[in-house]
């Protein structure tokens, strides 16, 4: 990424550069293919988790923000260069935020394998248990986080999308809960819609879009 990143998140005005080589810290390739998209106009090269071989760290914070600082800082220590990662997830008014950032792990089997069928099967059934007849209000979040090696802090930017559920689930163009997500004001789920439309009201394109208002 070309220019430097004021400490917009902090507010300490502070200015770090980023150079043109950046660390996407995720291990979900659904998440990279997007983040990738997102940042191909700032010309920079990337490099994922994975590729680099970095372990996934467990996501011990509270909050979308904690775990995006966490996985972002320990990618840059291990790698040596500037990280990005991305913590989301479902909320579900019905469900008071839930499954928020436990998203992953609702689709999780014991042996750590996931089935998103089985996510969204679970959000749906414990919809209907509380709301039955509507369809439940839900929102995305997504919080960025940008570390710098061995420098203990992150800058962060997040976004979010309202939409409602639906069941059965629609579409394979998404990744996670996209099939059963439809965002305020549209018809199509995001499991349906083409990358590029999901690109324009987002959570993670909101997100990116901070981000990118805070280079200079
Ligand atoms: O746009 C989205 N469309 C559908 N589902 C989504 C989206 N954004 C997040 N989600 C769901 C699925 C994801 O697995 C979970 C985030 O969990 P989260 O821990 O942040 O990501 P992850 O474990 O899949 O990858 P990693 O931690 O290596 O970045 O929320
Ligand atoms: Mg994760």
């Amino acid at each position: 990424m070309r220019g430097y990143l004021r400490g917009a998140a902090q507010g300490d005005g502070q200015v770090r550069p980023i150079g043109d080589k950046l660390v996407i810290a995720t291990h979900n390739a659904g998440k990279l293919r997007e983040i990738a998209a997102l940042i191909e106009p700032l010309g920079i090269q990337c490099f994922s988790a994975k590729e680099l071989d970095l372990p996934e760290p467990e996501e011990i914070g509270n909050t979308f923000a904690d775990n995006a600082d966490l996985k972002a800082r320990e990618a840059a220590d291990l790698s040596g260069l500037p990280a990005l990662a991305d913590d989301s997830g479902l909320c579900v008014d019905a469900l008071h935020g839930a499954p928020g950032i436990f998203s992953a792990r609702w689709a999780e089997d014991e042996e750590g394998n996931r089935d998103w069928m089985r996510a969204m099967d679970r959000v749906w059934r414990e919809c209907e248990a509380t709301e039955p007849d509507a369809a439940p209000a839900a929102h995305f979040v997504c919080a960025l986080a940008i570390a710098w090696p061995n420098d203990g802090q992150a800058e962060n930017f997040e976004g979010r999308v309202d939409g409602t559920l639906t069941w059965p689930p629609r579409g394979e163009k998404g990744f996670g809960y996209d099939p059963i997500f439809v965002p305020a004001g549209h018809e199509l789920t995001f499991g349906e819609m083409e990358p590029d439309d999901k690109h324009r009201m987002s959570h993670r394109a909101e997100a990116f879009r901070k981000l990118v208002e805070a280079l200079q």
